[in-house]
């Protein structure tokens, strides 16, 4: 017999429908929902019961754009695929999607097989990957095609970091040319990386030499001028388009006149936009290099149009781009000089309950909740229905929520291998309280019950948010 659990009384949300519904899960699936108050579920009988009286029942989190153990910036990102996943889990995120690397001069295949080796056994939840292309020649656009078919379906590119990671216009059309042929969705790194080191050389020259210069340096317009020509070169070939980590408000902007020409453009925002800003990139004793990432934090007035993006359905996803550096030894390495700060911040743990809080606060919906940090994320990137939502066949990677407790946010109780929080001392109304992982119980009541290597890597379909 297979393992059964029920889960009784909770308010079962999707991004499609909330109901008071039980949901029955058998070994690594949902089987079945009922209304609470019906026979049907009445009549169930399991292993376990779990009682989600007054809490929500959610999908497990989608986290699509994720770096554990990143090389970056002279030294690597301070999570590892073990303690960046049970940190998800902490969160109520039940997959990522992470970045295999491909090197400079490498094939692509040396990248992802790097990838599996650091990941495979590490992992307490499902992971996926996408491509980064730091080498766009016929060998790698040949790879494209090999790797979709693997499940690999979506590629970065970057617009930005000359000499590391950057890819010149020619490059991304004959990329984008390809995934419009074979299925691969182009995620671009969209800013204006060539203009960016001048102006980061000249203020430099100048001796300005602090954390908020990072964000002075990398404009707005330099990432709205290269949002508009990702677009525009996905037209000419023909491909789909999702921006990654949106910050500016006249990025949204170039999103949202595209997509009112009904263009398949998309966007994707995180946590660190909505609710951080060139305040915190601005705090004294270099602390402001906490807050060092790329795109940069943007004034606070930006905010507003990020919020305004996610409801209209301009942007469509909230991922964190999780890339943590501890601040002792790591961001240290750019005191004297910004531009040695390795770029990227921690939050794959905070997503979930800093978008509920959006939801306390009035700027979504729970439904909206739901859609842009566990179904969209799915759809984008091939995953649904098996992740995502909460219906028969989906895995049973479910979150028991509790909206009404209060948390306040700090790094000495994180659980991600990092020496500080972005979000030190915020308070945030909800917490997660139990997580299935494919019906595993890897938080259990408040306390960590899953394992390394429970995660099983997941191959993808092709984008689905299309069909
Ligand atoms: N975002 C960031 O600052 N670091 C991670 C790499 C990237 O996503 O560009
Ligand atoms: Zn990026
Ligand atoms: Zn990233």
């Amino acid at each position: 017999m297979m393992p059964r659990t029920v889960i009784r009384g909770g308010l079962v949300i999707t991004a499609a429908e909330e109901t008071h519904a039980d949901v029955l899960v058998e070994d690594e699936r949902v089987v079945a929902l009922a209304a609470s108050d019906s026979d049907v579920a009445r009549g169930w009988t399991a292993d376990r019961t779990i009682d989600a009286t007054g809490k929500y029942v959610i999908p497990g989190g989608v986290d699509p754009h994720t770096h554990m153990e990143m090389p970056f910036g002279g030294t690597f990102a301070a999570d590892t695929f073990e303690t960046g996943t049970r940190a998800a889990a902490w969160g109520g995120t039940t997959t990522i999607v992470d970045f295999a690397i491909q090197t400079k001069g490498h094939a692509l295949r040396e990248g992802l097989d790097a990838w599996h080796l650091k990941s495979g056994g590490n992992c307490a939840i499902d992971y996926g990957f996408h491509m980064i292309l730091s080498d766009v020649d016929e060998g790698s656009l040949k790879e494209m095609d090999l790797l979709v078919d693997e499940g690999v379906t979506s590629f970065k590119l970057f617009m930005a970091y000359p000499g590391v990671f950057y890819s010149d216009d020619g490059q991304i059309l004959r990329a984008m040319q390809r995934g419009a042929a074979n299925g691969g969705l182009i995620m671009m790194h969209a800013e204006n990386g060539i203009a960016i080191d001048v102006l980061v050389e000249q203020a430099l020259a100048e001796g300005r030499t602090d954390p908020r210069y990072h964000g002075e340096v990398r404009k707005a317009l330099l990432e709205s001028e290269a949002t508009h020509r990702a677009i525009q070169l996905a037209r000419v070939a023909g491909a789909p388009l999702y921006v990654v980590h949106v910050s500016a408000e006249e990025a949204v902007a170039e999103l949202t006149q595209a997509r009112d020409k009904g263009l398949p453009v998309f966007g994707e925002t995180c946590p660190q936009y909505l609710f951080l800003s060139t305040d915190n990139l601005a705090e004294p004793d270099f602390e402001g290099a906490k807050y060092v990432c790329s795109t940069p934090l943007r004034p606070r007035e930006h905010q507003a149009a990020l919020w305004r993006g996610l409801r209209t359905n301009d942007l469509q996803v909230v991922s964190t781009d999780h890339c943590p550096f501890c601040f002792t030894g790591q961001k240290e390495m750019g005191r004297g000089d910004f531009s040695k700060i390795p770029n990227g911040m921690p939050g794959v743990e905070n997503r979930m309950d800093l978008l509920h809080q959006g939801v306390v606060d009035g700027h979504i919906t729970r439904r909206r909740w739901i859609e842009i940090a566990c179904a969209t994320p799915a759809r984008m990137f091939g995953l649904y229905p098996k992740k995502g939502t909460i219906a028969p066949g989906s895995d049973a990677d479910i979150v028991i929520y509790d909206p009404a407790a209060q948390q306040t946010i700090s790094a000495e109780t994180h659980h991600m291998n990092v020496d500080y929080s972005a979000y030190e001392g915020k308070q945030i109304t909800g917490q997660v309280e139990t997580v299935l992982s494919r019906g595993l119980p890897v938080i259990d009541g408040r306390a960590y019950t899953g394992r390394a290597g429970h995660g099983r890597y997941v191959r993808r379909s092709t984008c689905q948010y299309l069909t």
